[in-house]
């Protein structure tokens, strides 16, 4: 009788619908003449994982550079439609993109530390927001670390040179570099997709932690990746969201044929 109960309230907890942080509605995107977004519209909610899959060339790195307006650095690209980040749209003429990027972290396929020391990849956005105390400084460094489950492999070497850290430890300090500036939303680019398996364990466990106190957006072509660390996921195609549900859903009973065809393996 207690379990029942403890398991309803559970449910009641989860049934809660969490906020919404970015909304996307009727977003185009258009790189020249390539219509790479096709009026996508996604809610993402806040403390939760949301995986974006489809096949190559689909426009899923588009999307989540889109979310903090990386893309406009490509000269050619135009867009339509609104992303509302806290209910605010990006794209508006008034929205600096800096005070985005300090809410919005990113992590990329390929682990980019700075060539300077461990330290120095942490305290280096901090300082950039004029933190200089020292004592500050180290206290972001280790919170950053731990936040990214490095410190203990890091704690005794810290003013060596990042270079030197194993690929899977890199991009665990790309991780802390971004946790350092404290920020809301996580997107990460197949974060794992240049790591040996273990490094890999590691940083979807990393996921799954810190979407306690982060939203996390993470493109993945690794579909058991997806189902392992998500709670929803969007399936793109052609640059259009074809689907986007609850991760349990999508993987055991989908709604449209294509992504179950993606899914099965039939293509991509
Ligand atoms: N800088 C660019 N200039 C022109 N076209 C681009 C650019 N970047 C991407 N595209 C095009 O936009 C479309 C979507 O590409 P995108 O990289 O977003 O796909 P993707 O799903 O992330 O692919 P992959 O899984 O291979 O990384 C593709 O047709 C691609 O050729």
């Amino acid at each position: 009788m207690a379990i029942n109960i403890e398991t309803q309230e559970k449910n009641q907890v989860e049934g809660v619908k969490k906020e919404i942080v970015y909304n996307t509605k009727g977003l185009n995107l258009w790189y020249g003449d390539t219509h790479a977004l096709k009026n996508i519209d996604l809610p993402i909610r806040e403390n939760e994982v949301t995986a974006i899959i489809g096949p190559s060339g689909c426009g899923k790195s588009t999307y989540i550079k889109t979310l903090n307006r990386m893309v406009e650095m490509v000269p050619t690209v135009r867009t339509s439609g609104e992303i509302e980040y806290r209910g605010r749209n990006i794209f508006d003429k008034s929205y600096r993109v800096e005070d985005l990027r300090t809410q919005v972290g990113m992590v990329f396929q390929k682990p980019n530390p700075f060539p300077k020391s461990i330290y120095e990849n942490i305290t280096y956005g901090p300082k950039i927001h004029g933190i200089r105390n020292k004592k500050v400084l180290d206290e972001i460094v280790e919170k950053s670390l731990k936040g990214a489950a490095l410190w203990d492999e890091v704690k005794g070497r810290l003013h060596e040179n990042a270079y030197g850290l194993s690929g899977g430890q890199q991009q665990r300090l790309c991780i802390a570099r971004c946790l350092a500036i404290e920020p809301d939303v996580i997107l990460m680019d197949e974060p794992t997709s240049a790591l040996d398996p273990i490094s890999t364990l590691k940083v979807e466990e990393l996921v799954q932690e810190l979407k306690k106190d982060f939203s996390i957006i993470i493109v993945t072509h690794n579909m058991q990746q997806a189902a392992r660390i998500s709670d929803k996921t969007a399936f793109f195609l052609n640059g259009e969201v074809v689907e986007y549900a609850e991760t349990d859903k999508i993987f055991s009973n989908p709604t449209d044929k294509r992504t179950e065809d993606y899914i099965t393996g039939r293509f991509g």
